[in-house]
């Protein structure tokens, strides 16, 4: 059994069906990539993981046990982290305290003794903000506090990293080496779940991509399947490379934005 499995999860908000029977599953050591148009459920399905969302139907499955009952503060005891599309840290504290401060809270939680100082820099290293350890965390461009983010997610050393878009706000440079980031906690054994819109860091570095539409897993696979997946090109583009020109939709103003999401992947229209 993998370490998350989502088990025909369906949600309702009144008479919105915003995830419908999806399932899909996350294994230790592998980054899996959670894609799919706006509004197609990535955010209400990782809320039913973390434990935000209650589930209308349907279970889900950590380390063999089903967790569906367990409120957020336990799953997060286990070893089930977080980001947020939000940024969630103390502006008046500085990088190194806010690190610090989920460090101390992951250790406590734990019953471990204070851990040193040295742990919190060794992680403000890995994530590559060390030189903005004593700046003010309201005052650091958004792409670093976004890799503070995943710092103080990684302070509780998750078994299971839960990533709502990280890359969002970070430059060329910064989206290479997080990627690469990445791949060195998966080989550390973390299992990583990513919901993530720049399709060229979802191809880069995900071992599994499972596609959501209308609430509903439409394909799993390597990124080299999904790309070439007619259903998935059609629920991005409103169209497959299969389809017949007079067969494709008009482009909404959200279609056009995937289109131009997915260009890098599947192709504009010729
Ligand atoms: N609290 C809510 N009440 C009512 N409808 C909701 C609620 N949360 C989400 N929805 C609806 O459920 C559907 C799925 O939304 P969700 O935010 O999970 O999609 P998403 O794939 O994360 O979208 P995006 O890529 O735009 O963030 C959408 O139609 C959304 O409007």
């Amino acid at each position: 059994m993998s370490l998350l499995e989502v088990d025909h999860v369906v949600v309702q908000f009144g008479g919105v069906t915003a995830v419908n029977e999806a399932a899909f599953s996350a294994d230790a050591g592998r980054v899996t990539g959670l894609i799919g148009p706006n509004g197609a459920g990535k955010t209400t399905c990782f809320n039913v993981i973390s434990g935000l969302q209650k589930p209308t139907r349907g279970k889900v499955w950590y380390d063999g046990k089903n967790i569906s009952r367990v409120p957020v503060h336990r799953r997060s005891k286990r070893g089930i982290g977080r980001t947020f599309q939000r940024l969630e840290a103390f502006g008046s504290l500085t990088v190194r305290e806010n690190v610090r401060v989920a460090h101390d809270i992951a250790a406590g939680s734990r019953g471990l003794l204070h851990r040193g100082a040295r742990d919190v820099d060794i992680l403000l290293e890995r994530v590559g903000i060390a030189a903005y350890a004593e700046e003010r965390a309201d005052s650091i461009p958004t792409g670093t506090a976004r890799l503070l983010e995943l710092a103080r997610c990684l302070a509780s050393e998750p078994r299971l990293l839960l990533l709502d878009e990280p890359s969002s706000g970070l430059d060329e440079t910064e989206t290479d080496a997080f990627g690469e980031l990445l791949r060195d906690l998966a080989a550390d054994g973390v299992g990583i779940l990513m919901v993530e819109h720049d399709m060229d860091l979802v191809m880069a570095v995900c071992d599994e991509i499972h596609v959501l539409d209308f609430g509903s897993v439409i394909a799993s696979g390597t990124p080299g399947q999904i790309r070439t997946d007619p259903l998935v090109q059609k629920a991005y583009l409103g169209y497959s490379d299969d389809a017949p020109e007079p067969a494709r939709r008009a482009a909404t103003g959200d279609e056009m934005d995937q289109t131009m999401v997915m260009a890098p992947i599947g192709g504009t229209p010729s």
